[in-house]
């Protein structure tokens, strides 16, 4: 689990691993920098390229002219710094920085005005303008100098954040910041990364090691957290000897309309994918033979029009409810039963959702510790309107604790807000993933993870990781254009056991 610090926290690390490892602070920027240029160099190697080095005066731009000194050396012969002498602030590792370059034959031009700027013939722009320094919008000169650089549609390779931008807090569509086309940041994901309101200013980020002390970033006990493989791998369990199929619970899956069976079929198989000893769906009458023919496996309780399905609550380690359910009277009436009577930790998605946000007197129903997968435009539905994605994860965060329950918040990063007040973001899935019925299949994975005795936490978190983590398989890299979500269903055992070993 990697900790996701704000700009304060990301300064203290620094200050701490520098008087604790102990390092000059001059030698971790070096650090940094290399770090910077192996990235750099792995996916623009090509040393014939011109590359334009912008930098500001402090530690970002002190960071920006190690890079033009480490680029140099590594083989680019075309490199140039210019440097933006907007303010008479220079800082410490800034000033040996240029020290060292004025060393060197690399050109350096200083400016004071963005007027003074000609055309940019480079063919790559590194930004090392401002950091994670930033502490108010820009404007004046470096706010044009900003809308320049964009304006010039160059490759941009930012170091550490784009210029502008700010790591953590609500983002302001409008705001100038440096549009990149990659981010090299340093230590960890800034959180608004992994906010889709970074769309616009990054296409594509990379975080490198440069050694910050890992014991003393735990111990900030940050609300925000990364998800890891390492963490996957300790959650999940090998299926033991002398196991059976009561071993591993028995699921109920309520789902699916005669016009929407597939997301009950895509939810019960993925459930038994998954791992669960016995699933059972609950699905109208007339999906029972497609039932049977797509999974075998699966048993049903079938539902006849008006009339309820008599459940035996006892025989069901947990539940998945809503998938292609509708929202009609019927729906309600056995969403209500359910919740009236089971009070095991249930997973509710889809219309059962909406059917939730509609009926708000169900929510005291809801058993302690059930899971919610809502996407962002059912969240809004459940908890109100929101402007952008910081207000939405402080009220995950809020609405998990109040109502004791895990929130999951599907979107490329899936966020799960747990009622201890964290948030995790899941680092697996990418974009082929982007098709119907991909959440019908996370609902019966994490249903499958609660049947099988994970708690409530462990579900999610394993369950979205590995949701993701079999998507990655199918596709990456450069191997399908789109996964479909049965596919993603029956890779999950293949990428469950090689996580096992
Ligand atoms: N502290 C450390 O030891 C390390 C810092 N590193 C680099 O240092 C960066 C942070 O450096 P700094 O804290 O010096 O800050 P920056 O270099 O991001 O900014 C420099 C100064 O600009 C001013 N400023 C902020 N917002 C402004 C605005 N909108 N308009 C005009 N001026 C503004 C502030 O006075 C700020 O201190 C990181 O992003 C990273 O690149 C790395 O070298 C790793 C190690
Ligand atoms: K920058």
């Amino acid at each position: 689990m990697q900790p996701l610090l704000n700009a304060q926290q990301i300064h203290d690390a620094d200050t701490y691993t520098i008087a604790h490892e102990p390092i000059s602070s001059v030698d971790l920027m070096e650090r940094a920098a290399k770090a910077f240029e192996q990235a750099f160099t792995a996916r623009y190697g090509d040393t014939e390229k011109s590359i334009a080095i912008y930098c500001g005066t402090g530690n970002n731009g002190g960071d920006g002219l190690a890079i033009a000194r480490l680029l140099t050396d590594y083989g680019f012969e075309k490199v140039d710094v210019k440097i933006a002498r907007f303010a008479n602030k220079f800082s410490d590792d800034f000033k040996s920085n240029l020290q060292r370059l004025s060393q060197t034959r690399i050109p350096i031009t200083n400016f004071t005005s963005v007027a003074e700027l000609k055309t940019e013939p480079a063919d790559i722009i590194i930004d090392a303008l401002l950091g994670n320094g930033l502490n108010k919008p820009l404007a004046g000169e470096y706010a044009q100098l900003v809308q320049q650089i964009n304006n010039w549609h160059k490759t941009v390779v930012v170091v550490d954040v784009p210029t502008g931008f700010y790591s953590e807090g609500e983002i302001n569509p409008d705001a100038i910041v440096i549009k990149a086309d990659l981010a090299i940041t340093f230590q960890q994901p800034k959180i608004n990364f992994l906010l889709p309101d970074s769309k616009h200013a990054i296409k594509n980020w990379v975080a490198v090691d440069i050694g910050i002390d890992r014991n003393f970033t735990q111990q900030l006990n940050s609300p925000y957290q990364y998800l890891e493989e390492s963490d996957i791998k300790k959650i999940l369990r090998p299926r033991e000897r002398f196991s059976n199929k009561g071993t591993y619970g028995h699921a109920l899956i309520v789902a699916g309309q005669p016009e929407t069976m597939g997301a009950a079929l895509l939810c019960s198989s993925a459930c038994v994918q998954a791992g669960a000893g016995l699933v059972t769906a609950c699905i109208p009458q007339s999906g029972l033979v497609a039932l049977n023919s797509y999974m075998p496996e699966i048993m049903a309780i079938v539902r006849e029009g008006d009339l309820q399905p008599t459940i035996d609550w006892t025989k069901f380690s947990t539940m998945g409810i809503g998938p292609g359910l509708g929202k009609d009277d019927n729906a309600l009436a056995l969403l209500t039963d359910i919740l009236t009577n089971y009070t095991k930790p249930v997973v509710i998605d889809a219309d059962a959702l909406n059917l939730l946000a509609t009926h708000k007197q169900l929510w005291a129903c809801l058993p302690k510790g059930s899971v919610l997968t809502p996407h962002m435009k059912e969240f809004d539905r459940l908890f109100g309107e929101h402007k952008n994605w910081w207000q939405r994860l402080q009220t995950a965060m809020q609405k998990a604790k109040e109502l004791q329950i895990h929130i999951v918040l599907k979107n490329d990063y899936t966020i799960i807000a747990s009622p201890d007040e964290k948030l995790y973001f899941n680092s697996t899935s990418n974009a082929a993933m982007a098709s119907g019925g991909m959440g019908d299949v996370l609902t019966g994975i994490i249903t499958a993870l609660l049947a099988q005795k994970y708690s409530p936490l462990e579900a999610c978190l394993a369950g979205v990781y590995l949701h993701g983590k079999a998507g990655d398989d199918l596709a990456l890299p450069g191997k399908l254009w789109v996964v479909l979500p049965d596919k993603v269903a029956a890779q999950v055992p293949v990428s469950m056991a090689a996580l096992m070993v």
